[in-house]
Formats: structure tokens, sequence, C-alpha cells
């Protein structure tokens, strides 16, 4: 399948108008010159936090799997057992102070949690954690902007969703070698995945997967097609909440495919504040953004999240473990 590349360092208009063709159909392109992008150095923090201890990794593990803590929505997530998904990853968010009224009243808004400085290293990747937050936070305006334009609107048309404490996560992801029984959900069509076939549920997403093949994205004819591997360009995608937003667009469903080599990657999930209206920008005009709009799910982004996180059982968020 053809993804077009979408060049930031181009002519904005000529950009803005890839972009909105991009995001009809597939759904999927290829971003390159994103300013602060280095991969050599996400990935070496990346290896790096993937290397540490697995007690040191559970200290940071949301409460779901360490009952000791009391972090619901951040921090680690470990291979679980017996699930078809076969990864591990950490979550940070917007590193809001401890006293912000936001933090103490809502689980999406709970403080990152870091490993202490007496681990050696843990301080240069925090400072690293958050510099490129700010740098996929800069690019997610920046997108917004050219989504915009290119829809013809003003440039500033959608960043009233992303003034007040953006929800945006980024995700480092570890795919290890897999051990012990494969369950018979990660087999199809010939293939074991290690990442089931999903929407992200967010309003884009900005993914790095290294040289690493195994990504997948479903054609309109309903074959899987490899998304190749372009070095120094990031992959963005299309989410549910842009498609709710925006009433057009695709979130096209994706995989990974398990080739039985240990792999890495690093989506960061750009999302509005907990409390945008996401359904204020336009009637749906696609055969999806119909479906999404139809239904009877809360219009503020947070609590719609939350909706459609539970409708969607993955296997890292179970149902209740990010209830208020
Ligand atoms: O690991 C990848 O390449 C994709 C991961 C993914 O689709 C996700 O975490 O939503
Ligand atoms: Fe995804």
């Amino acid at each position: 399948m053809f993804i077009p590349t979408l060049d930031l360092a181009g002519e904005r208009g000529e950009a803005a108008k890839q972009l909105v063709a991009a995001l009809e159909d597939p759904g999927f392109l290829y971003i390159k010159n994103v300013q602060g992008y280095d991969p050599d150095e996400l990935l070496k923090h990346t290896e790096w936090f993937f290397s540490l201890p697995l007690d040191v990794r559970m200290s940071l593990a949301r409460r779901e799997w360490n009952p000791k803590n009391s972090n619901r929505y951040h921090g680690y997530c470990p291979v679980i057992p017996g699930v078809a998904d076969y990864k591990e990853n950490v979550e940070f968010s917007l590193d809001l102070p401890q006293d912000d009224p936001c933090v103490l009243s809502n689980v999406f808004y709970e403080p990152n949690v870091w490993l202490p400085d007496s681990v050696s290293g843990a301080a240069d990747f925090k400072e690293f954690v958050l510099k490129y937050y700010q740098s996929m936070s800069d690019l997610l305006l920046e997108v917004a902007h050219l989504l915009a334009i290119g829809l013809g609107k003003e440039e500033n048309y959608f960043d009233e969703l992303f003034l007040h404490e953006p929800m945006s996560t980024l995700r480092l992801m570890h795919y290890p070698l897999r051990e012990g029984l494969i369950p018979e959900a990660a087999r199809k069509e010939g293939h074991v995945l290690s990442c089931l076939e999903h929407t992200d549920t967010v309003f884009v997403t900005f993914l790095c997967t290294f040289g690493y093949r195994g990504l997948q994205i479903l054609e309109g004819g309903g074959s899987w097609s490899d998304v190749e591997v372009i070095p120094d360009c990031l992959i963005m995608n299309a989410g549910d909440a842009l498609v709710k937003t925006t009433g057009r667009f695709k979130a096209t469903r994706h995989r990974v495919v398990d080739y039985g080599v240990e792999r890495f990657s690093v989506p960061f999930f750009a999302e509005p504040g907990y409390y945008a209206d996401i359904t204020q920008y336009g009637a749906p005009i696609s055969e999806e953004a119909i479906a999404l709009c139809s239904t009877d799910l809360p219009n503020q982004y947070g609590p719609w999240l939350r909706e459609r996180l539970n409708q969607k059982q993955f296997s890292d968020y179970p149902t209740g473990s990010i209830q208020e």
C-alpha cells in the first residue's frame, strides 16, 4: 500500500493539502523533518529502561500490576501472562505539579512516576523523556495547524482542544522474545501477532518504530499490508478522536506481527485536554465518523476516552482500572 510522506520543511499550503489527503486515505503517513526527533537517542533511552531489572521496572507498575503502588494510569505495564499481546510498556503524560487542581481530582492527570535518582541513569532518562514529550507536543500543534489550513479554516481552529492540559501520552514499548505457549488469539493468517489489531483511540499518533518491521495496516479490501520503515521519518496515523472531532478521516486498523526478533517502538498518543469538547468541529461525513458520532458517548474528551477504553477492552486497561 502506498503511504504518502509529509515534509514539514516544505511549503505549508502544500503540506496542509497532503496531510488532509493522507488522513482521508490511507489514514497513515510518514512525517519527515520533525524538529527534536532523534531516533538514535530515543532508542538508547528506550533500551536503557527495558534493560533495568524487572523489580526496578515493577516499582513503577500501575496499581493493576503492583498493588503496592497508587498510580493507576501512568507508569509501567509488564508482559501479562496468557494474554495474546506480548509487550511491556511504560507511559508518561504531561508533568503537572503535584498540587495542580487537575492532578488532585482526576486519574487521567495523576502524576508521572519516575525512578529515584539513586538508580544510575534515571535522571538522564527523565530529562530525555520530558524533552521528547515536549517535541511531540510541539509537533501536535504544528500538525493541528496544518490540518486546519488543509480544511480551509483559520490556522488556530483546533487549538482550543489542546490549550488546557492536553492528555497526550508517551509510551515506550518493548516486545521481548516470546516465551511459553502462544495463545490461539495471537495467531492470525499464518502469523503470530505481538500486538492485536486495533484502532488508536486518540486524536493522532506519532509512532517511531526505529528500524523494526512488523507494523501492518488493514487495507480497504480487507488484506494486511506492511508499513515499510523509512529512516528518520515518524509514522503518523489518525485515531478515533480525530474522526469524532472532525466528522471525517479514517482511524485505520493496525497490528504488529511477531517475526521472532525483539522489537522496540515508541508511540506518542496526541490527545486533547480532559474537558475539551470533541463534537463541535463538523458534522460527520465519513461512514466511520457517523458510527462513532451516533453513539451516546460523552462529548468531552476525557469521559469519552474512558468509555472508549472500557468498550475496547485493551489488555493493559482492564475494565474499571481507570474509573473515577
Ligand atoms: O509497536 C508498534 O509499532 C505499534 C504499536 C501500536 O499500534 C500501539 O501501541 O497503539
Ligand atoms: Fe496503535
